[in-house]
């Protein structure tokens, strides 16, 4: 479902950065790793259309992802990529509701409030739906933002460093369910990550 092939990205002319050939088939769960500065950010970037490679070329579902116009890659990536930051990015003065609303509308999807209540039920915060972003703990708020990235059924679902903010018991209750919701809807789960709480979770690595 998803291949990179022949892919480099050179920063100012100067800093090159080559990406191993990767591919990678539905339902399958793999880990990023690399030390600082080896380019994961940049690969998860140029996974999910933020960042247009140099070189090479980015399949996903059989769409070569740089073709698409900015508007098709607008629909395409909130209607098949998932993403979960390392802090979660979730508008300050929307409630957990409509952050999740705005994420159908910007997939061009109507708005389904039980497909809302359902991911946040699934999640175990449907208590704060009305609630603003600053009402929320630290795991609520992951986990928050991990609904609005599952809430339209991605094929791809992509998190980074998701765990690094997180105690010991929120980090492996994020993991639990990033691997849940993954198998639940078939989807490929790519996480990177420096944590060793992660690693022993995931067979399949790929390595910077
Ligand atoms: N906008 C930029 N301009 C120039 N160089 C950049 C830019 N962004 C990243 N780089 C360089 O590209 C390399 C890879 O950076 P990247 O952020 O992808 O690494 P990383 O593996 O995510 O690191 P970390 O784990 O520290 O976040 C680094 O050497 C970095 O200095």
């Amino acid at each position: 479902m998803l291949q990179l092939k022949s892919v480099s990205h050179t920063y100012n002319g100067k800093e090159v950065l080559n990406f191993s050939d990767w591919d990678i088939r539905r339902g399958e769960n793999w880990l990023l790793l690399g030390e600082s500065g080896s380019g994961k950010t940049t690969l998860l970037h140029i996974l999910t259309g933020i960042k247009k490679p140099t070189k090479g070329q980015v399949m996903i579902n059989e769409t070569d992802l740089y073709k698409l116009s900015s508007r098709q890659m607008d629909r395409f990536r909130g209607r098949n990529i998932g993403l979960v930051f390392q802090q979660p990015h979730l508008i300050k003065s929307l409630t957990v509701e409509e952050n999740l609303k705005l994420a159908q509308t910007f997939a061009k999807l109507p708005e389904d409030k039980v497909r809302i209540e359902e991911v946040l039920s699934e999640l175990g915060i449907i208590q704060k739906i009305k609630s603003y972003p600053s009402e929320l703990s630290q795991g609520q708020l992951q986990r928050a933002s991990i609904a609005r990235a599952v809430l339209n059924k991605p094929t791809l679902l992509i998190a980074d460093e998701p765990t690094s903010s997180l105690d010991n018991k929120n980090a492996k209750a994020v993991i639990n369910l990033l691997l849940k919701l993954s198998e639940s809807s078939n989807s490929t789960l790519i996480i990177s990550t420096h944590d060793d709480r992660v690693k022993e979770s995931f067979s399949k690595e790929y390595l910077l």
